[in-house]
């Protein structure tokens, strides 16, 4: 599925990018409107991730929001001659307006990690952040599909959850924390190791955005290739750390932003291909009852309403359901640190 999506992707945005004319067609025909805002839109992810948006065809408005430096990022990118009609928004007053008619928000924003420091170890700043943009989101655009990226995803989404239950506005098959660059890095470790073309290869990442609640699922591995125990925990591990890995290379100067930035437009795409009918299959992180806990990521259905259908976790090797063992404390843990934040007299 992602493999597909990659390349349609940046096949259509090249078309895109060369002929405007074909683009303009496109969106007054045969696609329907679409406005997508990114939140954090002048940050690390957020620019790159802001192009992504306007080279893609299924997206006729692009809202670009940040607290500060919006204006140059929406001037830069609103020169790109595709067709994506673009605006910047900077400073709380505009929130309102970058958010209206919005069918897809995605919210990179937020601080990222130095080394040394832990997804959770940005609770405290993030915490707050999230839930100020999701009062927002309920007042502004309470239908969005919103594509949660601020870490610690395993509670910001929770959080987001509390804030629309609280406006009225929760339907849980609108929200979702994106867990993409974990199955984008899963695929590219596993074809290397294996000397697989990344394009043919796919593999579930299932549980949450943090260490090891992060579970890939190589014996569901496509293509299937045989695995030694030590190469399946060299793969998990490193599948695991991923963002550690970069925040180490970093050192300092923050955490993923490009392949994020891939990530997220793959997932955003998803999102959006559901919503015009194209239904497809993603790892994601969602309300859900496949396990006993409230929010976990796994295989789920995108349609018309979001996410149609959260599918099981199919059969598990020992290993994995070991590690799904293992997890559920620290998950069930951050996803109730969330939902206390949001209602600290239940705490
Ligand atoms: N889900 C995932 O797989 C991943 C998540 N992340 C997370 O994404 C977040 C952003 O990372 P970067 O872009 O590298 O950080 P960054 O610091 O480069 O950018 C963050 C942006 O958010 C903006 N911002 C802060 N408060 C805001 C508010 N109230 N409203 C709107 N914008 C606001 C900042 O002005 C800044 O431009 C971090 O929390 C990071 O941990 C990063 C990589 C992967
Ligand atoms: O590691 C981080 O802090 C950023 C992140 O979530 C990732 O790269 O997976």
């Amino acid at each position: 599925m992602a493999a597909r999506s990659v390349a349609t992707l940046l096949k259509r945005s090249v078309s895109a990018a060369t002929s405007t004319q074909t683009t303009r067609c496109m969106s007054s025909s045969s696609t329907p409107k679409r406005k997508v805002a990114v939140l954090g839109a002048a940050g690390g992810i957020g620019q790159p991730l802001g192009l992504l948006m306007k080279l893609n065809p299924l997206v006729t408005d692009l809202s670009l929001y940040d607290i500060a430096g919006t204006p140059g990022v929406a001037a830069d990118i609103s020169h790109v001659d595709t067709g994506a009609r673009v605006e910047g928004f900077a400073g709380e007053q505009d929130l309102g307006e970058a958010l209206k008619g919005c069918d897809v928000v995605i919210i990179p924003a937020g601080v990222p990690r130095k080394p040394g420091m832990t997804r959770d170890d940005l609770f405290k700043i993030n915490a707050g952040i999230v839930k100020g943009l999701c009062t927002a989101i309920a007042e502004h655009c309470p239908g969005a599909l919103v594509n949660m990226i601020s870490n610690p995803v395993n509670s910001t989404v929770p959080i987001a959850a509390e804030v629309f239950k609280q406006h009225g506005t929760y339907d849980p098959r609108k929200l979702f924390g994106v867990t993409t660059l974990d199955v984008v890095r899963a695929r590219t470790f596993y074809s290397s190791l294996k000397g697989l073309s990344v394009r043919e290869v796919n593999v579930p990442v299932v549980g949450g955005h943090a260490g090891i609640t992060i579970l890939p699922l190589f014996s569901q591995a496509s293509p299937k290739v045989q695995l030694t125990d030590d190469e399946i925990e060299a793969l998990t591990k490193r599948t695991q750390d991923g963002g550690t890995e970069v925040v180490q290379a970093k050192a300092g100067k923050g955490s993923a932003t490009l392949s994020m930035a891939y990530a997220g437009a793959l997932f955003a795409e998803a999102c959006i291909k559901g919503l015009n009918g194209e239904e497809n299959i993603q790892c994601t992180y969602v309300a859900s009852n496949i396990t006993d806990l409230p929010f976990f990521s796994s295989k789920v259905r995108l349609g018309k309403n979001g996410v149609e259908e959260v599918l099981g976790l199919g059969t598990l090797s020992d290993y994995e359901q070991n590690g799904l063992d293992a997890l559920k404390e620290e998950l069930r843990s951050s996803i109730q640190k969330g939902i206390d934040f949001v209602n600290p007299q239940h705490a």
